[in-house]
């Protein structure tokens, strides 16, 4: 149960108005009776009379209809009070929802969080939750009619049991009857929630890529393939609408056959006064049709409730693939790096086998080597995003899994291959996730960066926009914005898969004089092709066949394909 003492609130609220409401059309009856003169014909007429008089009060008709208005006030003043909170909680519930299946995902394993389609998790976090928070609104308000149905009926008892109860009967035929219709409305809800996913996931993806495939005039594939998926939907929507009349249409009828029924009994069979009957077929009437109103709220709950039990499922799966943090020492960095025997595969497919690495702090290594061979995957496993199926990764003789992560990672500066920047400034995308980094930091990360320059030139400075993906800036300043970001806050560590793959030369050559200035204080891995780059490493590797060779350099690589040629020669001779 969601926020179980704001909705008991809600709920005691509810049962108060539904309760002042009742109590006030108990002064119905002998209203009508006085009114119509026949108050001798009715027991329980005569007992609220009696009731009125003990408490010196003089049951005239204007003290009935004073009880009969005072009371309906203060129902709505209740129900006003009610309302307002069942619409604070739906907000509150919203927001909960997202921000637990944010942590939840966030706090995932990274291999369990890459297969996570971005398109959606951004449907959870926007249609999904605001689904389950208008379904948990419904179910509110079934609790709320179901309530308001049983102050009636009670009431209602007091006059006739015997029709009440026929009525009740009835109601809970009539309810069966239609519930054909709320199961079908369930049914349209859940495809309606599977379709919502899949469609945003494609659109995502699609919306990624549309670049090429607008200039290869390939974009109306992505067409057809998303006018589908609509359609789709369209038709679960358009299920959903059909279920939703035909209960609206179908409850009308019912209802009057069952009124009249209540009359024949009620007039013809019970024999009762006429006061009675007036105040029965008013009860009656406000009960079913109160009925009929819980069923469709209980309908529109039917459709929405998908909505939340697929938010449920995805937040119990990323809770169940939460990374294992079992690492609590705190992390030094003093000597240095070491990879031992590590073996590392994604299934079946073995990436890494027997690798051996040292790394000492304060030194500038490269990683070279044919693509899909495993460096991104040498770097993932330097910061504990993946661990390895076996061997050790030690920081200072000490193994990294008895090591706090975050506390590791905290000195981790990282610049991953594709620099996808936030649609926002350049100072909060250099700063983004570190509270305590100012503006100094960033200007300082950026002339490291060998950004300032352009950033410094630019109308609006730190607070140019950089468009959505970085997309309104050129490939190589998203690269030194990226840079920027992983400087930002003085890691001890620093990690960099293909930083200058888009720079030009000079740029290039100001990122490599300015990476060799960082490792006389701090420790440099990039994974690299460019010759630039390598050249201005102390150590260079390339990795092949899940080890990694130390290249070792009689004179400086002048191209990328020296590297993959030299390594490839000593990988044959070495295992030759
Ligand atoms: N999450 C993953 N699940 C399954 N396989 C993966 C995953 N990530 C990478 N791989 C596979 O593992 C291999 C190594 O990938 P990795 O990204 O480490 O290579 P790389 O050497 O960095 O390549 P490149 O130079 O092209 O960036 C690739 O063949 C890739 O297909």
């Amino acid at each position: 149960m969601l926020f179980p003492r704001r909705t008991a609130y809600v709920l005691i609220a509810l049962l108060a108005a539904g309760v002042a409401e009742g109590l006030s059309l108990t002064a119905l009856l002998p209203l009508l009776s006085t009114a119509v003169g026949d108050t001798a014909n009715s027991e329980v007429g005569r007992r609220i009379v009696g009731g009125l008089r003990s408490v010196g009060i003089e049951p005239s008709i204007g003290v009935m209809l004073l009880i009969i208005v005072g009371g309906m006030i203060v129902k709505s003043l209740i129900l006003l009070l009610a309302n307002r909170q069942v619409g604070y909680t739906v907000a509150r519930v919203a927001t909960a929802l997202r921000l637990e299946l944010i942590d939840a995902l966030l706090a995932s394993r990274w291999q369990y969080y890459l297969r996570q389609p971005m398109g959606s998790l951004a449907n959870s976090v926007a249609t999904e939750a605001l689904r389950a928070a208008n379904g948990f609104e419904h179910s509110v308000t079934v609790l709320a009619l179901a309530i308001q149905v049983m102050v009636y009926g009670i009431v209602a008892m007091f006059v006739s049991w015997q029709a009440t109860l026929a009525s009740f009967l009835v109601g809970f035929v009539m309810l069966r009857l239609l519930h054909k219709l709320i199961r079908a409305t369930r049914r349209a809800g859940t495809k309606q929630t599977q379709l919502l996913r899949l469609l945003l996931t494609y659109l995502s993806d699609v919306l990624g890529s549309v670049k090429s495939l607008k200039a290869m005039a390939r974009d109306n594939v992505a067409d057809a393939i998303l006018r589908d998926q609509t359609r789709q939907l369209e038709k679960a929507t358009r299920r959903e609408i059909m279920a939703r009349e035909a209960l609206m249409a179908l409850q009308e009828p019912l209802l009057a056959t069952i009124i009249a029924i209540g009359l024949y009994l009620a007039l013809v069979l019970l024999d009762l006064s006429l006061a009675e009957v007036m105040v029965m077929v008013f009860l009656l009437t406000r009960l079913l049709s109160l009925l009929n109103k819980t069923q469709r709220k209980y309908q529109n709950l039917a459709a929405q409730e998908s909505a939340y039990w697929a938010l449920r499922t995805a937040i119990e799966e990323a809770r169940g693939a939460a990374e294992r943090t079992t690492g609590t020492r705190e992390p030094t960095f003093q000597t240095g790096i070491s990879l031992r025997n590590i073996d590392f595969d994604y299934g079946a497919k073995p990436i890494l086998a027997g690798l051996n690495l040292d790394i000492s702090v304060k030194s500038f290594t490269t990683i070279a080597g044919p693509s899909g061979v495993g460096k991104s995957t040498m770097l993932d496993l330097l910061c504990g995003l993946a661990e390895p199926k076996s061997g050790e990764i030690l920081i200072d003789g000490i193994p990294l899994r008895e090591i706090n992560p975050r506390g590791w990672r905290r000195m981790i500066g990282y610049v991953s291959q594709e620099n996808i920047l936030l649609h926002d400034t350049i100072l909060s995308n250099i700063i983004v996730g570190a509270p305590d980094l100012v503006e100094a930091d960033a200007e300082r990360a950026l002339r490291q960066a060998g950004a300032w320059d352009f950033v410094s030139a630019l109308p609006e400075g730190l607070n140019t926009i950089v468009g959505e993906r970085g997309g309104l800036l050129s490939g190589g300043q998203r690269q030194r914005i990226a840079i920027a970001r992983a400087l930002a806050h003085q890691p001890v560590f620093l990690l960099l898969d293909e930083p200058t793959s888009a720079l030009d030369p000079e740029s290039e050559r100001l990122v490599c004089q300015t990476l060799q200035k960082l490792a006389q204080d701090l420790t440099v891995v990039a994974v690299s092709h460019q010759p630039a780059l390598i050249n201005a490493a102390d150590n260079t590797y390339t990795l092949l066949n899940g080890k990694v060779e130390r290249l070792q350099r009689s004179s400086e690589v002048e191209n990328a394909s020296d590297i993959r040629s030299v390594s490839r020669k000593e990988a044959s001779s070495a295992s030759r």
